[in-house]
């Protein structure tokens, strides 16, 4: 260690400040705070939970917590986010006239307060002095602190029956469920609503052997040769393996798109939006000589760090895709494009407080665009595969209709349910992917669900 790491200094090695810690002689207390300042940046702002829980551009109150706190803020807004709806229902049952129009930090204590009260393993008694407190620290909430001790004293008291009478709300936004409805009729639509509230599992493409790694980490094959593991609370990055760079994390519905090209040994393939790489990584173990495409700085380093991990040789590019032309048309073009991302609000609860139906058009929009671009890349023959994490028609089966509709050398390509046994049911009528975290239930003390995932096969003559 050389001697500037010894020397005390107030200004961090590129001159800046570090955040500075909360102060707060209330342990517990700046966990909470955060929390609510958190949830309501989220809700009330529609910014995105990944970026300020970023460890290196995140949050500074956030980042100033010990590894302990964090990970208890981390649970507070995730469940806070999952339940927002059936919190803020139940809230609403506990007082007499509904909180003033403004009285927005005031929301946000409570919820903190009532998602760890319903839903997390925290002494309620702790939590309701802890949002007393927080009320009586803030000149916004002083006055409503006698509330807020009633409401939350009559929520621990009422606790089951407050779960049993919430249960029948939906919780995903009213806008959202209406196009759920519709997509997938209405029982589907609460199953997959429902579903959004479990807590996602853990799955591993590994290189080769799903059965002997999954063997080695008490996992299970998934029918998606995925690795599902057990619940634990450690860092995946100290399990057996990791160093090794011999699988990587990656949800079992991200793992079909990279899985319908076939046979690729040999083949020349793009991956046009390719960081973090998972799919990539599979083209590349599947033998292809791979091209990786990524507009963004950031993520393309990323993407490199992590086939750098796994040890696999590919050229990555960082470029727009738009203006992508190889010098030869291609084997094969994998496009997973960017999308609302509703299919994985298991993993990341505040996308449908950041996103809505506005976005969902535009990303269509822009999906459209790029899967034009991609066929105009493959050889006649070739194989293009368009995906993406939405749940969203508008999103999926919509966008291959409309460029199958005006490109008549173009054809799909139906994917054969006999191919996926297990996974049969999400393979539609006209031969397309279409995934849901309602899909595969738990089994023996493993956690359920996938990602909703969109995927197609098209091939120009
Ligand atoms: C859904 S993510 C891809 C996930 C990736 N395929 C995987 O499996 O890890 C979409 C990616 O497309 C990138 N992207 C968005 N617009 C792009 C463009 N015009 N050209 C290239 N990459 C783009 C985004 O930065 C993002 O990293």
């Amino acid at each position: 260690m050389n001697d500037s790491n010894n020397k005390k200094s107030s200004k961090s090695s590129n001159g800046k400040r570090p955040p500075r810690p909360v102060q707060s002689d209330k342990p517990g207390l700046e966990v909470r705070m955060t929390a609510a300042k958190l949830l309501g940046a989220v809700i009330d702002r529609k910014i995105s939970l990944d970026g300020m829980l970023d460890l290196n551009q995140g949050n500074a109150a956030y980042k100033a917590l010990n590894d302990a706190d964090r990970a208890l803020t981390r649970a507070i807004l995730t469940t806070a986010l999952r339940h927002l709806l059936r919190l803020e229902a139940a809230i609403g049952s506990l007082i007499d006239t509904p909180l003033p129009e403004g009285a927005r930090a005031l929301h946000h204590v409570l919820i903190v307060a009532g998602a760890q009260i319903l839903h997390l393993d925290v002494p309620a008694h702790a939590v309701v002095d802890l949002a007393v407190e927080q009320a009586n620290r803030d000149p916004r909430n002083r006055r409503f602190a006698k509330l807020v001790n009633a409401v939350l004293r009559r929520m621990v008291r009422e606790k089951d029956d407050i779960l049993s009478k919430t249960s029948e709300i939906s919780p995903v936004p009213a806008w959202f469920h209406a196009r759920l409805v519709k997509a997938y009729g209405a029982d589907d639509a609460m199953r997959i609503a429902e579903a959004q509230l479990w807590p996602p599992a853990i799955d591993l493409t590994v290189k080769t052997d799903p059965e002997a790694w999954a063997n080695t980490l008490h996992g299970r094959v998934l029918p998606t040769a995925s690795v599902r593991l057990p619940a634990f609370d450690g860092a995946v990055s100290g399990l057996e393996g990791y160093e090794d760079g011999v699988w990587w994390v990656q949800d079992a519905a991200a793992a079909i798109p990279a899985k319908l090209f076939g046979d690729l040994k040999g083949k020349r393939v793009a991956d046009l939006c390719a960081a973090p790489g998972g799919k990539t990584a599979q083209l590349a173990v599947a033998g292809a000589d791979v091209i990786a495409i990524e507009q963004s700085a950031n993520r393309a380093r990323r993407l490199q760090e992590n086939l750098d991990r796994l040890k696999l040789s590919v050229e990555v590019r960082q470029a727009d895709l738009f203006d992508f032309k190889p010098d030869e048309l291609l084997d094969g073009v994998l496009l997973d494009a960017p999308c609302s991302s509703t299919g994985t609000t298991r993993r990341h609860p505040d996308v449908f407080w950041t996103k809505g139906p506005e976005d969902i058009g535009k990303l269509a929009v822009l999906q459209e665009r790029m899967l034009r671009h991609a066929i105009t890349l493959v050889k006649p023959g070739g194989l293009v595969v368009f995906s993406n994490c939405s749940l969203d028609p508008l999103e999926g089966e919509t966008v291959i209709a409309k460029v199958l509709a005006d490109n008549p050398n173009l054809v799909r390509v139906p994917v054969d349910p006999a191919a996926w046994p297990g996974l049969e049911k999400a393979i539609t009528p006209l031969g397309e992917f279409r995934t849901t975290p309602a899909m595969l239930p738990p089994v023996d003390g493993f956690a359920g669900g996938m990602d909703g995932f969109f995927a197609a096969v098209l091939s120009p003559r």
